[in-house]
């Protein structure tokens, strides 16, 4: 090494945006804590670099910190959420973090378009709108990824001659689905091909979006996903978790942090990931998305569970403080923007646990100061990185009040 540990900086943490940072404060693209980068800007790689495995990397939007070794990557993660519970003035145990593995992710929207006969299908490129015509992918399941190919040559004939379609890829327990927008199959050749392609690459499910919402094309058996083993109807477009490891660390820190509870309302349900994670108890589900409810809702029943499910917009309406309180454990998995009016209620509550699971370490740490300005301890926070190598935070936390008897 010509260049000496004097005129050099270290890189001593990874900023929000996947930067590596020195001491002194400097921004460094595409560098790891441990690197050392020289006046000239030369960066000499340290023992947390990696050689990112993708070609893609770092042109492809889908992944930031592919040169980062996983100890680096969860401490980019513990940083996060540390820093965003400071900025509210709170602090707690975080415990080492879950880290999904590579070609595990089962739910991916890709971006599709033609020129000609030429289809580019990928994510997005970094920081543009260009696409990246992905040729390999690290994070995708296997089955996922080996649909990219034949389904640029299925969308050759059918995406329109300009803009750009959607692309969603969903591993269920029948097999993919896929549901594209901006697509018509107006002739009965265009049909045909269709579900001649559905079935030769076994599909699950093939949806189209013309404008009107997706429609199924191709669906021989209803999909469904198995939630605490309970298989739930699929509607087009809902959301899953990202991996199934991220999955199931994520219930098992919710069932740590709802213990024996034999009530437990659970907001924001979905189709009901948390509400299916406690078989023995009673659970109030609400959700705003109506198929999703409907969903719940009647694999609820099939299943003989104790379930409520309540089709309701949490924004509009949070379940109030007085409502709360008749739970045991409230469990809740707010979107990105978090539940502000909600955690509001929850800080009146008298429900003795909470677990809250986060896709924002932001919205979150807002809320919990809300909550601990309620009387609640934050007690610990799990880590969970579900979107390997990208600089999404997610984490699921354990709340308690002591009761005042
Ligand atoms: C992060 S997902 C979690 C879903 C579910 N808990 C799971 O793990 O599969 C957030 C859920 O909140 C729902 N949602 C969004 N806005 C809502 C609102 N205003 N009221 C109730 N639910 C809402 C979405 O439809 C989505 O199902």
């Amino acid at each position: 090494m010509s260049v000496t540990d004097e005129n050099t900086a270290e890189i001593l943490r990874v900023a929000a945006r996947g930067d590596g940072v020195t001491g002194d404060g400097r921004h460094v693209a595409l560098a790891a804590p441990g690197d050392r980068v020289a006046s000239d800007a030369t960066l000499i790689p340290g023992p947390h670099h990696r050689e990112p495995p993708c070609r893609h990397f770092p042109e492809c939007g889908g992944c930031q910190l592919q040169h980062l070794d996983d100890e680096s990557w969860a401490a980019f993660l513990t940083d996060r959420i540390a820093s965003a519970l400071a900025q509210h003035g709170l602090e707690t145990e975080i415990r080492a973090p879950h880290l999904s593995p590579p070609r595990t992710r089962r739910r991916a929207t890709l971006h599709a378009e033609r020129r000609g006969r030429q289809v580019t299908l990928g994510f997005t490129r970094s920081g543009s709108h260009q696409l990246i015509d992905l040729a390999e992918c690290h994070v995708l399941l296997p089955e996922l990824f080996a649909l990219v190919q034949p389904l640029r040559e299925l969308l050759s004939a059918m995406l329109p001659k300009s803009g750009r379609s959607n692309v969603h890829l969903v591993q269920t327990d029948q097999g993919a689905d896929v549901s594209i927008d901006r697509v018509s199959t107006d002739s009965l050749a265009e049909i045909e091909a269709l579900t001649g392609f559905a079935k030769r690459h076994g599909l699950a499910r093939i949806a189209l979006d013309e404008g009107m919402g997706p429609e199924p094309r191709w669906e021989p058996e209803p999909v469904t996903v198995t939630l605490g083993g309970v298989p739930v109807a699929f509607p087009v477009g809902s959301f899953l978790q990202a991996t199934e490891a991220g999955e199931a660390a994520l219930i098992a820190a919710a069932r740590e942090a709802v213990g024996e509870a034999g009530t437990i309302a659970d907001l924001f349900a979905g189709l009901g990931t948390f509400t299916f994670a406690f078989p023995r108890a009673k659970v109030y589900a609400a959700e705003a998305a109506r198929d999703a409810v409907m969903a719940l809702k009647g694999s609820a029943n099939i299943a003989l569970r104790q379930v409520f499910a309540d089709h309701r917009d949490l924004y509009r309406r949070p379940v109030t403080g007085e409502e709360l309180s008749r739970f045991d454990a409230v469990v809740l998995d707010p979107p990105r923007a978090g539940a502000r009016d909600q955690a509001r209620e929850l800080a009146r509550a008298a429900t003795p646990r909470i677990a809250y699971i986060s896709c924002n370490p932001s919205t979150f740490a807002r809320d919990a100061e809300a909550i601990c300005e309620g009387g609640y301890t934050l007690d610990w926070v799990q880590p969970v990185g579900q979107f390997r190598w990208s600089t999404h935070v997610e984490l699921a936390v354990c709340f308690t009040r002591q009761s005042s008897g």
